[in-house]
């Protein structure tokens, strides 16, 4: 049984999906990015963000003088998170192993791990000075081995966000472009004039910049499909309603389209979180964003157990998932489907968003029933090689290959197999009873 106390007042998104009206301004915007190169990357720049200096990257020396604008403290805190973050993308590299095996006498097979050439950064700044994506997105492909970085950020209202330009600089960007939206995004995964193309985009950002991912993809490599932030609490009756309250109001405040869900076994809970929402969020200072987000799209849902709960939960695949319980690593085992996993009330999404080290590019919309969120091992190709030293393991495979593809009617292939059979075990070559390998 659920009792909903809250549902969203606006229709839920389709998964993995954009809206009809998002698609294709999309679309437009890419085909005449295509066709026209840096000249529709300035005019979509000025039209977006009033935004079109003469040349989009900043040169080595208007990096410094903006590195230099910084507080220290802003500076000390973005070396701290990059820290954090660099040590767990190292340890998630460290997990990844590279191997050789023997299937027969001879055949070796291996796995190696190839870094992407060129990888695109996006880092959000439509609404805020999203810098902590800098760190998400560049930290870990630099330590994934990706030579090449190029970061593109908007500007915000007209105006250079310094301390993003210093993540993305600190984090060992090898090119910033104060680029944004989907004049970035398709500029990178294209190449224009003045931008050569990247092999792999990975970022977080606004419903038109997922769907420009999205609709580049193939062209391009992407990350995930990581849109509008997203956030689910799962509470029992020993939660905080307060902090349970903030922390719903913490995700919210990204945007209007930004889901945040309660499911609590405790109707009292449930009421008593709406209840501090309503009270706190008049205050909020971010209220015109967080307050659509919380009418739109807030719900809360009382139900049996927790079971229940988690049951319920995994059907929203959200992107965060706080779990603020008496016992809360259970959760772990019990639920399939959520981007990061927020155990227990001395954690929250903000430390993920901001501090903590995991990383925040994370999937919505559903994504997060196919895929987690940006790692180290996304900037890697996983590839596979081959080697047959030993000619009597090459003969008996070339006698199973030939057998095999003769099953799937490929003739071809087949006499891959019977050549090497013939050549290195004397076996009958029926299509070709001439022919003579030599001595
Ligand atoms: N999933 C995740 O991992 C994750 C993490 C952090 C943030 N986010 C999300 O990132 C998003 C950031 O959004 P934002 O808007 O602040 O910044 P943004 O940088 O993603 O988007 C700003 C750009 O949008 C473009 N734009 C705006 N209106 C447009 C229109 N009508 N047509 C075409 N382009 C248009 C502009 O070019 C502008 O540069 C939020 O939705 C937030 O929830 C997601
Ligand atoms: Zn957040």
């Amino acid at each position: 049984m659920v009792l909903t106390l809250k549902a969203a007042a606006a229709a839920k998104s389709t998964p993995g999906s954009s809206s009809p009206e998002v698609t294709d301004a999309v679309a437009g915007i890419i085909s005449d990015i295509r066709s026209r190169g840096d000249a529709a990357v300035r005019e979509y720049s000025a039209r977006f963000d009033r935004w079109e200096p003469e040349s989009f990257r900043l040169t080595a020396e208007e990096i410094e003088e903006i590195v230099a604008r910084v507080p220290e403290q802003v500076l000390e805190d973005i070396r701290f998170v990059q820290r954090q973050v660099r040590a767990f993308a190292e340890r998630q590299l460290a997990s990844l192993s590279e191997f050789e095996m023997e299937t027969l006498p001879g055949v070796s097979l291996g796995q190696k791990h190839i870094p992407v050439a060129a990888a695109g950064a996006y880092v959000p700044g439509g609404r805020y000075p999203l810098l902590a994506s800098a760190h998400m997105t560049i930290v870990t492909a630099k330590t994934a081995g990706v030579p090449r970085v190029v970061a593109c950020t908007p500007p915000i209202r007209g105006e250079v966000p310094d301390a993003t330009v210093a993540a993305m600089h600190l984090a060992g960007a090898d090119e910033i472009h104060l680029l944004g939206g989907v004049q970035a995004i398709t500029a990178m995964a294209l190449g224009t004039e003045s931008i050569s193309k990247v092999d792999l985009l990975a970022g977080p950002g606004n419903a038109y910049v997922a769907e420009a991912k999205r609709q580049l993809f193939g062209e391009v490599g992407i990350d995930l499909f990581a849109g509008p932030t997203e956030t689910l609490v799962v509470a029992d009756e020993h939660a905080d309603p307060f902090i349970a309250a903030v922390d719903l109001l913490s995700q919210a405040e990204h945007g209007p389209d930004s889901p945040a869900v309660l499911i609590t076994t405790s109707e009292r809970i449930g009421r008593e979180v709406i209840a501090h929402i309503e009270e706190i969020l008049p205050d909020l200072p971010t209220r015109d964003l967080a307050g659509p987000a919380w009418r739109d799209h807030g719900e809360v849902h009382v139900v049996d157990d927790l079971d229940a709960a988690y049951a319920l939960a995994d059907s929203y695949a959200s992107e965060h998932v706080q779990i603020l319980t008496a016992e809360p690593r259970k959760a772990l085992d019990a639920m399939r489907n959520f981007g990061a996993l927020f155990l227990g009330e001395g954690t929250c999404v903000s430390y993920g968003d901001k501090v903590i080290g995991t990383n925040h590019v994370l999937p919505t919309r559903g994504a997060a029933r196919y895929t987690g969120g940006l790692w180290v091992g996304k900037y890697l190709k996983t590839v596979t090689y081959q080697q047959v030293t030993d000619p009597a393991s090459s003969a008996r495979l070339g006698e199973v290959c030939g057998r095999a593809a003769r099953t799937e009617l490929f003739e071809g292939h087949a006499r891959s197999g019977d050549v090497r059979a013939a050549k290195y075990a004397g076996a009958p070559l029926a299509w070709a009873p001439d022919h003579s390998f030599g001595a």
